[in-house]
Order: C-alpha cells, then sequence, then structure tokens
C-alpha cells in the first residue's frame, strides 16, 4: 500500500471535505480518485465520520484521512477505523503523540514559521498552512524560503484560481475544500458534478 504522503505529493493536491452529511463517502472517494484526487481528508465536523473513514478504508478506494482532529481519542479512533492520515487546524501535542506512536503521518497545522518548527518538533510528517486564504500565495513562497526541505500544504482559500500559484511558490501540495466538495453538493450526493469541478481543480494545477 502505498503510504498517504506519498500519494499527496504525487497527486500534488488532497480534499478537505467539511459538510454535514455524507450520504456515500465511497462513491465521493471514487469521484474525486476519478478525478485525479486519491487523498481525501473527513474531518470530525462530520457527523458520524468515523463510519465514513471505516467504510472509504474497507472499500479500498482512495486515501482516506481524518481531518479537525483535535483531542487524542479521536486520533486513536480514527487510526482504528482506517485513518491513513491525520490534520489538525493548529499544533496539538497529544493528537502529535498518537500518530507518532502508531505510525500514522500526522498533516499538522500551523501558521508562523515558529508554529513550523514546532510542528516539526512534534513529529508532523507534513505541515498544512492554515488559513491560507490570510495572506496568500505570497506568504506560502515567504514560508517555504527557511523550510525548503518540509513539505507544507496550504488549506483554506485554495481554488482552482490560485493553486496553481500556491504550488509555484513552493506548496508541496494544496488542499481543495468547498470549491471541489461543496457542502451542498457532498450532503446532495452529487457526485458527477463533485468529478467534474475535481477534474477542473487538477486542470487548473498543470
Ligand atoms: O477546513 C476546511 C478548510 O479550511 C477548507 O477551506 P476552503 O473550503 O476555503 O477550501
Amino acid at each position: 500500500m502505498t503510504a498517504a504522503l506519498e500519494v499527496i505529493r504525487a497527486d500534488r493536491v488532497l480534499t478537505v471535505v467539511r459538510a454535514p452529511e455524507i450520504p456515500d463517502p465511497v462513491a465521493l472517494a471514487e469521484a474525486l480518485a476519478g478525478a485525479g484526487i486519491r487523498a481525501l481528508e473527513l474531518t470530525f465536523t462530520t457527523p458520524g465520520v468515523l463510519d465514513c473513514l471505516r467504510k472509504v478504508a474497507d472499500s479500498g478506494r482512495g486515501v482516506v484521512g481524518a481531518g479537525t482532529v483535535l483531542t487524542a481519542e479521536q486520533a486513536e479512533a480514527a487510526i482504528d477505523n482506517g485513518a491513513r492520515f491525520l490534520v489538525t487546524p493548529g499544533l496539538r501535542v497529544r493528537v502529535a503523540a498518537v500518530a507518532v506512536r502508531r505510525g500514522i503521518p500526522v498533516v499538522m497545522g500551523a501558521f508562523t514559521p515558529s508554529e513550523v518548527m514546532q510542528a516539526l518538533d512534534l513529529g508532523a510528517a507534513a505541515v498544512k498552512i492554515f488559513p491560507a486564504r490570510t495572506l496568500g500565495p505570497g506568504y506560502l513562497k515567504d514560508l517555504h524560503g527557511p523550510f525548503p526541505e518540509v513539505d507544507l500544504i496550504p488549506s483554506g482559500g485554495v481554488n482552482a484560481g490560485n493553486a496553481a500559484e500556491f504550488l509555484a511558490h513552493g506548496a508541496a501540495a494544496v488542499t481543495a475544500g468547498t470549491d471541489v466538495v461543496a457542502p451542498a453538493d457532498v450532503a446532495a450526493g452529487r457526485w458527477p458534478e463533485i468529478a467534474a469541478r475535481a477534474a477542473s481543480f487538477v486542470r487548473s494545477m498543470k
């Protein structure tokens, strides 16, 4: 099985799904993977996220991870239900400890250079720059300067209009959120529309 981070680096994109419900998470994973986005982050803000993680993991479709992981208990439960990577909105020592102990990569949220260094100290496999919309691609370039070897993954406000610029400025990958997986589309199970938006996003990265 290819490591989750290798897949994300290869595709240069993952999706974060923050929907009120995901009626068929396997169909969602298939729609995204078919468009070239194999990694999907399902967040703890979605009720029943553990069941969704389990369904995608068991299906063998896509590379599923858990997002908005705030507690050690959530981290353990996500991994127990098949999450192949964890994502946090910010620095979280106890989540990092679980990820390191269980050998699951954590993409730890950070915003400043000091936080990037703290995330690395905690064992982050990659660092999510959040919220990326606040300072945009130019800020990513500034951060990439002192951290050329660190996989920086901007999240929040990334879309088909700016993804290529984030990547050109040093992002290892970008996180596509509502631009690809609009909560209403996910909740309504509009998989063809989501596949089309994912394909359009991927085309924009070239
Ligand atoms: O947690 C979600 C991320 O912040 C995604 O934000 P976005 O929908 O603006 O891409």
